[in-house]
């Protein structure tokens, strides 16, 4: 095969991977245009695409008919503009010299650097793994998305605020769909120029370490950067503070790695242009002076305090010519970017995205039927699906989902509360990624509360440096902070946030809790009286209480006093008989069965749902003004009124419930509880309908209930107290003649009737005749009351019929 050909096998084998990777699309694209490979229409055509994905597309179909010879010219673009995807993907047999020189001049003492990096990086431990219990880092790896672009302040609050699939719509527009995939971190710009240094910023928890053990991995298995690093060293900040006396950074290099300090000094020698020195948590370095006293000496064998050579390395001051990659939260990228050495690149990894957190969840599980289970559930609750963009939390949670799942339980008995996940978040960052605190961990969690509370009051995501600054002892080595640079005018601001404003809304629960007794009330209460602007946070106060939560927290010296407790609960149950009184709104509805959730205390749950009347989410004042009509239950709502209603024998009503076919399913079990319930579905299928009825006359209240339910738009049916009686009323267009329809039998004959095929006749097949048929085969139909829009003929004989060949009829209207 000529070179041409090869090359354009090449193209066509890796097609996929390049519409994905390709970055550099514009310079390829000119420089085929210049070339005389590409006409002028397609190169227009190829400019005005939005994504780089749109754009290989586009340049696909020129390559495609322009044949092997433009193939080949676009392989030696793609060569030069992306080398290190061009490396990744493996390139033809024609190698290019350097490649040539590469694999030829790898000694055999990186080669078994290299496999001894496999053999240790390709494991992970997980925080609760028990000696010798370890994960492939490859089945538990997930891309997380990394940005390269600095964002502004509107961009960062817009981050903050938004939640679920809004997060998703407004990450996604800031990378215009595409991630920066680890191996182009050092890929040349626009303009053809390599960065020396690359920042990878991301906050507690995102997954910095992850992802640099996933770099070395690939790098030693030859997956990344061949050819252009001949070695990869990894450091790591917080063993650097421990490292004690002088050291040269060969020593230092050689007391994290399994190669000598003179086999280091030669090949740093050798080719240091070759080296790409990666060093994890930067934001941990124990920085002792002013970084510009520090002795800034040039000898790789220069012996000075560990900390001094680390920032010697990060200047440039040794190895000027090794790339550099350093990881940091956004609390110290500012002093990092002051003292390292340029061109610098800034990278953020931003957390999983939507379809991150979802392949995290299938290779988590490893079981298409867990998996579903587990991430059906939490994608449900917005909380949670937000959270799990950050990396750690989607470990919590599958880690607990998990244990359910080990002692037979599904996903939603009982799974922890949204509450008890955070908790766990800010124990697991309390333990594994803080390093030292300079304050006790109640002083550091009352003190990020009161922060939290004062941005609440003060409506603000973005918290300025002074206030916080007097609220925080060091913020820059908090791991729930996040810091943001921004430009204002000619300056730059700087400002603070928490992760997202759940976990603002989780502090500032967390510090009301926690207040002492004068404090606590009054502000509890005026705080509550506001709930409507912060139901997340009134939410989070219900789960602090719960026992195992408190039990959590005494643990870290944090005690919420039993008035504090007994304050909150009476507060829920007032709103309840405020609730009786009718004087109820949706979201209220919906935020008192959330806060029973989130307290998880089944006696008192009973005792409240006890009291509760008439639970209705569209009451008085609503129905007054006619808003939030016809507002649904979301499936986390479901999952509240679901787990209130399994604590409790009977509840007296339920009203004007709006409901999706699959949220009836999820709530079919417990729904004969109710004493009245008058519910609305939307779209429901025959089965649906049918199993409604199955479910009601399975219950044993069924004898004394009253069950209405809507069918959107169309059918009423509603199933009054004994003897059991069902009324269909045919609403706007089901049925061509029929307009209300009403069965009454003995409750013994409730479950021997096909319910779905009767809903299907009646809503689908509007059939009289296959009705007719129908009810001849109930044996015990006692009264049947029909509404028809004109008695014609036909339902004149229909009617007598069904009297001759019912004989256990007494009324007939
Ligand atoms: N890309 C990923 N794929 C799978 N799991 C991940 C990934 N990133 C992070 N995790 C999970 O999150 C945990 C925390 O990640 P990691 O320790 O890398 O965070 P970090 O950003 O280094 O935090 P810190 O700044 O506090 O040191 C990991 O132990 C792992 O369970």
């Amino acid at each position: 095969m000529d070179q041409d050909s090869e090359r354009a096998r090449f193209v066509d084998a890796h097609w996929a991977k390049l519409v994905q990777r390709v970055q550099m699309v514009m310079p390829i694209a000119d420089e085929l245009q210049s070339s005389g490979m590409l006409e002028w229409e397609p190169y227009c055509k190829i400019r005005a695409a939005d994504t780089n994905q749109e754009k290989m597309r586009e340049l696909y179909e020129v390559l495609h008919s322009g044949g092997d010879e433009v193939k080949s010219a676009f392989y030696s673009s793609l060569e030069k503009h992306e080398p290190s995807l061009f490396r990744d993907l493996g390139s033809t047999g024609h190698h290019t010299h350097s490649e040539k020189t590469h694999s030829s001049e790898i000694s055999p003492v990186i080669h078994k650097y290299m496999k001894r990096i496999c053999s240790e990086y390709q494991y992970v431990t997980e925080y609760n793994s028990l000696p010798g219990e370890h994960v492939l880092l490859s089945e538990r790896f997930t891309q997380p998305l990394i940005l390269r672009k600095h964002r502004d302040r509107k961009e960062r609050e817009e981050e903050i605020c938004s939640s679920g699939e809004r997060l998703q719509q407004v990450l996604s527009s800031r990378s215009s769909g595409d991630s920066v995939h680890l191996s182009s971190l050092f890929d040349p710009d626009d303009h053809g120029n390599s960065p020396s240094s690359v920042i990878l910023q991301g906050n507690s928890g995102n997954g910095k370490s992850f992802t640099v053990q996933k770099i070395m991995m690939d790098w030693a298995s030859g997956d990344f950067y061949k050819g252009r690093f001949d070695i990869v060293f990894h450091l790591k900040c917080k063993e650097i503070n421990r490292i004690p006396g002088e050291k040269s950074l060969v020593e230092i290099l050689s007391c994290s790695c399994s190669l000598s300090s003179h086999e280091i000094s030669q090949i740093l020698q050798q080719s240091p242009e070759k080296v790409l020195v990666v060093i994890d948590g930067f934001d941990e370095l124990k920085l002792t002076q002013d970084i510009n006293d520090m002795s800034a000496h040039t000898d790789l064998l220069q012996k000075a305090p560990p900390v001094d050579t680390l920032c010697a390395l990060l200047r440039g001051r040794i190895l000027p010519e090794s790339f550099l990659l350093v990881s940091s939260r956004s609390t110290a990228t500012d002093t990092l970017s002051n003292l390292l050495k340029g061109p610098q690149r800034f990278s953020e990894i931003v957390g999983f995205s939507e379809k991150g957190v979802e392949e995290y969840f299938q290779k988590f599980f490893q079981n298409e039927e867990l998996f579903r289970e587990a991430y059906t559930y939490v994608k449900a609750n917005e909380t949670l699906i937000t959270a799990c963009s950050i990396p750690v939390v989607c470990w919590i949670i599958c880690t607990t989902i998990q244990e359910r799942f080990k002692y037979g339980a599904g996903a939603t008995s009982g799974l922890e509360t949204t509450t008890s996940i955070y908790v766990d978040f800010v124990c697991t960052l309390l333990e594994h990624h803080c390093q030292g605190l300079s304050q006790s961990v109640p002083t550091l969690l009352r003190s990020l509360g009161q922060l939290a509370e004062r941005g609440m009051q003060e409506q603000q995501v973005l918290l300025d440096e002074k206030s916080v600054n007097e609220t925080i002892s060091d913020p820059a080595g908090n791991p729930f902070l996040c810091k943001f640079l921004f430009k204002r005018r000619i300056y730059q601001e700087t400002m603070f946030s928490f992760m997202h404003l759940s976990f603002q809304e989780f502090f500032t629960a967390l510090y009301y809790v926690l207040l002492d007794e004068e404090e606590s009330l009054g502000k509890l209460t005026r705080f509550f009286d506001d709930i409507f602007t912060k139901p997340a946070v009134v939410q989070f106060a219900f789960g602090l209480l719960n026992k195992d939560v408190r039990f959590t927290l005494k643990k870290h010296g944090l005690f919420i006093r039993p008035k504090t407790q007994a304050d909150l609960k009476e507060w829920i149950l007032k709103k309840i008989k405020s609730q009786n009184q009718g004087c109820s709104l949706f979201s209220e509805t919906v935020l008192v069965l959330h806060c029973l959730y989130e307290l998880h205390e089944e006696d008192f749950v009973k005792e409240a749902m006890g009291s509760w009347k008439k639970i209705d989410p569209r009451g008085k004042l609503l129905r007054k003004r006619n808003i939030e009509y016809g507002k649904l239950l979301r499936r986390t709502d479901c999952c509240a009124l679901l787990y209130c209603s399994q604590c409790c024998q009977s509840i007296e009503e339920i009203s004007n419930l709006y409901l999706s076919s699959e949220d009836l399913s999820m709530i079919l079990p417990e729904l004969h509880k109710f004493k009245e319930a008058r519910l609305t579905i939307r779209g429901p299928s025959d089965s649906d309908l049918g199993e409604l009825i199955y479910a009601l006359a399975r219950g044993q209240t069924l004898s004394s209930q009253c069950v209405r339910v809507s069918i959107y738009r169309s059918l009423v049916l509603s199933i009054n107290k004994e003897p059991s009686s069902f009324c269909i009323e045919i609403g706007r267009h089901p049925h061509p003649d029929l307009l209300s329809f009403s069965l009454t039998f003995p409750h013994s004959e409730t479950i021997n009737i096909d319910w779905t095929r009767l809903f299907q006749i009646i809503i689908h097949q509007r059939d009289s005749d296959a009705l007719l048929s129908f009810l001849y085969s109930f044996s015990n139909l006692k009264k049947m009351v029909m509404s028809v829009r004109c008695l014609t003929e036909m339902w004149s004989v229909w009617t007598l019929k069904l009297t001759q060949n019912c004989p256990s009829l007494t009324e007939l209207t």
